[in-house]
């Protein structure tokens, strides 16, 4: 989190302190560095230079209007799975040619709509959505270029509900029934097969299992030269890890020399579709503790902030720091488990965290740029937070914080006499 530090006593941004984002937003508030974005989306554009590569930002990350703009200024592709994030990369001044749509269960008229705009790959993760594709494509007079994320079975190490490469799992192909599925792809009119791709989970911390899986591609890929299938681009996506608390994840340069070493010189043109590198650790939630509430067995702090604002702690018992916004000399250090307001024993950002608290005090949510706003839920009818960028020394709101009536538009009661 460099771009976040103490200055003084006081939490930063860059050169703005939290405490006045809070003031001027309120709390919960989601802040974001454009610094810190740029920096970690140049970390991999700069490791593959001069080679035939795209970095696919994952829009499911964060996908936040200034964030996916900052990133299309930089010249990044996007890796979208829904009409929605589509629309979003498009707005946001995205280049469809730099865009790949991954999922497994696209819709028709967002296959449609990705063809008329000219997206650059379809990620086809079943055999059943391959002939949707090439009946769509067909429908609109289009050939749709595709890749198929293989399935390599790999363990990728990380939180089961966040490994995606197992046989078990839903996603992709399985590697042992990829030649056949292939094969059938070349024989339909309105598909062209391109690529391959795989993503075998997030919050990785190891090289290993990325070259596990590209070992078991790489195979696949001289197995399919041999049947007349020629693969272009190897799309590896993303799951590069970052450091929460104590982890080590490799570097984005460590990990692509790896995968350039291993590429040697084929004729491969590369794709990565990273999320969570980018913008977890340009991101913090901040939140303002309401109440302390100590009892001989538990000290709990009750936080504006709940799991419906950052679901991660209570879904995956995801760990993030919380730290103060202001340190605080005088006062008691305790171990307190930090409570939102939401009706579930399950709504906690933090257990048995060693903090010196008093009400009114200020806490910054540590990692909190990816999967953090857009998981967020209007849960107990609790209106979705604000979100700010820091640029160069100014705080700019780049989503406002929703009202009680953005929440019941749409909703009607029935009629009387019903
Ligand atoms: C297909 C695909 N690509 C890319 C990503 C981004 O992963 P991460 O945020 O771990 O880099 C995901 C999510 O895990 C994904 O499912
Ligand atoms: N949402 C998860 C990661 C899932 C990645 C989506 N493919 C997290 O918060 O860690």
């Amino acid at each position: 989190m460099d771009s976040f530090e103490y200055r003084n006593g006081r939490l930063h941004c860059e050169e703005v302190a939290l405490s006045k984002v809070a003031e001027r937003f309120g709390t919960p508030v989601y802040v974001y560095s454009r610094d810190a974005i740029e920096r970690a989306y140049l970390d991999y554009a700069q490791a593959l230079e001069g080679h035939d590569a795209l970095v696919c930002y994952a829009v499911k990350a964060n996908s936040n209007l200034a964030v996916l703009n900052i990133l299309a200024r930089l010249g990044a592709g996007f890796d979208i799975v829904s009409l929605g994030e589509l629309e979003r990369v498009l707005k946001a001044g995205g280049l469809p040619e730099k865009i790949v749509f991954s999922g497994v269960g696209k819709q028709a008229h967002e296959i449609k709509k990705a063809l008329g705009v000219g997206i650059r790959c379809f990620n086809i993760e079943s055999e059943a959505e391959l002939e949707r594709v090439n009946q769509v494509a067909g429908e609109c007079g289009k050939i749709a270029d595709i890749s198929f994320r293989v399935n390599p079975d790999v363990d990728a190490g990380t939180h089961p509900y966040i490994s995606t490469g197992l046989k078990d799992n839903k996603f992709g192909i399985a590697i042992g029934e990829a030649e056949r599925i292939y094969c059938h792809a070349a024989s339909l009119p309105y598909v062209n097969v391109v690529g391959m791709d795989c993503h075998i989970g997030s919050q990785l911390t190891e090289i290993a299992p990325f070259m596990d899986a590209l070992d078991r591609l790489l195979m696949l890929i001289d197995q399919l030269a041999t049947q007349g299938i020629q693969i272009h681009h190897l799309d590896l996506g993303g799951g590069l890890g970052v450091c929460y608390t104590d982890e080590t994840p490799p570097t984005p340069q460590t990990y692509i020399a790896a995968v350039l070493e291993k590429l040697g010189d084929r004729p491969l043109g590369l794709i990565f579709e990273p999320g969570r590198s980018i913008v977890a650790n340009a991101g913090v939630m901040l939140t303002q503790v309401e109440f302390l509430k100590c009892t001989e067995h538990k000290n709990f702090a009750i936080i504006d902030g709940a799991m419906n604002d950052l679901i991660r702690p209570s879904l995956y018992s995801a760990y993030q720091d919380i730290i103060p916004v202001e340190l605080r000399q005088e006062g008691e250090v305790k171990a307190y488990d930090l409570v939102g307001p939401v009706c579930e024993t399950g709504d906690f950002l933090g257990k048995n965290r060693e903090l010196n608290l008093q009400a009114g005090d200020l806490l910054a949510v540590c990692s909190a740029g990816a999967y953090g706003f857009v998981m967020s839920s209007n849960y107990n009818t609790r209106p979705r937070v604000a979100e700010v960028m820091i640029d160069d020394g100014e705080m700019f709101a780049v989503r406002a914080r929703e009202t009680v009536a953005d929440l019941m538009r749409g909703e009607v009661m029935l009629p009387k006499g019903h």
